[in-house]
């Protein structure tokens, strides 16, 4: 028997070009944005104080890949004018929820090991103060990049404070430029005025790709990525429709390639239209499974008590009995069960999420208004997943139930 590795039909010339690391040397279809970036970060280039950019897109359509373009151009454009090039500090900001600890994060990425502020406890000046030593011993001019900066919800006097530093004398040697990226709009509309007029200076809409800016995108990677005559144009159609088709997003249709190549490894090292199909069923079951793991202990068990009593019942529960089988489950597993109104919320939350559907009764006089629920995923995925909870044998449930 030969080696299983030598079994395998590789695809890949190199598969990073398909992850999400990858920096393209290369930014296509954005033309008109990298225009917008370029006129924004100009001032900088003239020794001028640097503008604060706002920059608005859904996810995966390029604001990240073409902010670390357009920085890394900016300084090569100032090594070449033989200027001083400008310093990045860039924040994801995705589990920071307050101007504090946005701040203490930027800090900390700034400080040593044993000299870091803690998360929690110091007055907000104070981590402000140290942000500002941390600024001024780097000088020159930083631009601080703020990625998800819709975390940060409406505590946001950082985002105050920050390109005011200068004017306020807070800064002396150090010009501050603030840039902002988020998906979501709805944090521009609620910015308070002053924080919106000097965020959102400088904004830049990214749109959602169309199929034939993904078709360019993913030719040039594919080109790169995989061998010749592994793949073939209606391959990467296929690909750039189902992302342009679901949400315009680059790392989708990046991701079904890298998939589908994946599976033509394993198989006789052609990737097909069937393949690609395939592909697209595997991701969006690892997306179902990793929404389930972020339910909260109570949507776990509520989920999974629904999906055993739809299997068992072939659907229509009624709340009822979805609470006397999730109370059973808690119990057996350790967990204080919720009281039966809360379990109802979290059944119709589950219901929001898709992964359950709610069917509303109305019986007259008779039977009353009630509603029955019907799981969406199948005990057998759900218990995949949820492999701390255990679900007790059909025997011993008869018995009990
Ligand atoms: N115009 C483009 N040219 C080449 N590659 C691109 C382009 N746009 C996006 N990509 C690639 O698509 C993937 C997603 O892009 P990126 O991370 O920039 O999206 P994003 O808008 O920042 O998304 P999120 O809001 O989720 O962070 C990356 O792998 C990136 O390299």
């Amino acid at each position: 028997m030969g080696n299983p590795f030598e079994e395998l039909n590789e695809v890949f010339v190199n598969r990073d070009v398909l992850n999400e690391e990858y920096q393209p040397d290369e930014i296509l279809e954005r033309e008109e944005e990298k225009q917008a970036y370029a006129g924004a970060l100009r001032p900088i280039t003239k020794q001028n104080a640097p503008n604060n950019i706002f920059l608005y897109g859904k996810t995966g359509v390029g604001k990240t890949v073409v902010t670390k373009y357009m920085l890394r151009k900016l300084n090569e454009q100032l090594a070449a004018e033989e200027a001083d090039e400008v310093t990045t500090i860039w924040q994801n900001c995705r589990s920071l929820t307050s101007s504090y600890q946005v701040a203490v994060g930027l800090v900390n990425q700034l400080r040593e090991t044993g000299e870091q502020l803690p998360d929690t406890g110091l007055p907000s000046q104070t981590v402000y103060r140290s942000l500002y030593e941390e600024l001024e011993a780097i000088g020159g001019t930083i631009l601080i990049v703020l990625d998800e900066i819709d975390a940060i919800g409406s505590d946001d006097d950082l985002l105050y404070e920050l390109p005011r530093a200068r004017a306020n004398g807070k800064l002396e040697g150090t010009r501050v430029g603030v840039i902002g990226i988020s998906n979501d709009y709805r944090f521009r509309e609620q910015l308070s005025p002053q924080v919106k007029d000097t965020l959102c200076e400088k904004e830049i809409t990214f749109s959602p790709y169309d199929a034939t800016e993904l078709r360019t995108i993913l030719t040039h990677r594919a080109e790169r990525a995989l061998v010749e005559d592994t793949y073939d144009a209606a391959v990467i159609n296929q690909c750039a429709a189902l992302a342009a088709k679901d949400s315009g997003s680059a790392r989708q249709a990046i991701e079904l390639l890298r998939e589908g190549g994946d599976i033509a490894t394993e198989r006789d090292g052609v990737i097909t239209e069937q393949i690609i199909a395939e592909a697209q069923k595997n991701i969006e079951r690892g997306k179902i499974k990793d929404a389930i793991k972020d339910l909260t202990v109570h949507g776990k068990h509520a989920l999974l008590a629904l999906s055993q009593l739809t299997e068992d019942t072939g659907g229509d529960v009624r709340t009822k009995e979805v609470y006397q089988f999730y109370e059973y489950l808690c119990e057996y597993n350790g967990t204080d069960p919720l009281v039966s109104d809360r379990l109802r919320d979290q059944l119709d939350d589950l219901a929001m999420l898709g992964f359950a559907s709610k069917y509303e009764h109305n019986e007259g006089r008779r039977g009353g208004r009630y509603n029955t629920y019907e799981s969406n995923q199948a005990v057998g995925v759900v218990q995949d997943v949820l492999v701390d909870i255990e679900l007790p044998d059909e025997r011993y449930r008869q018995q009990t139930l």
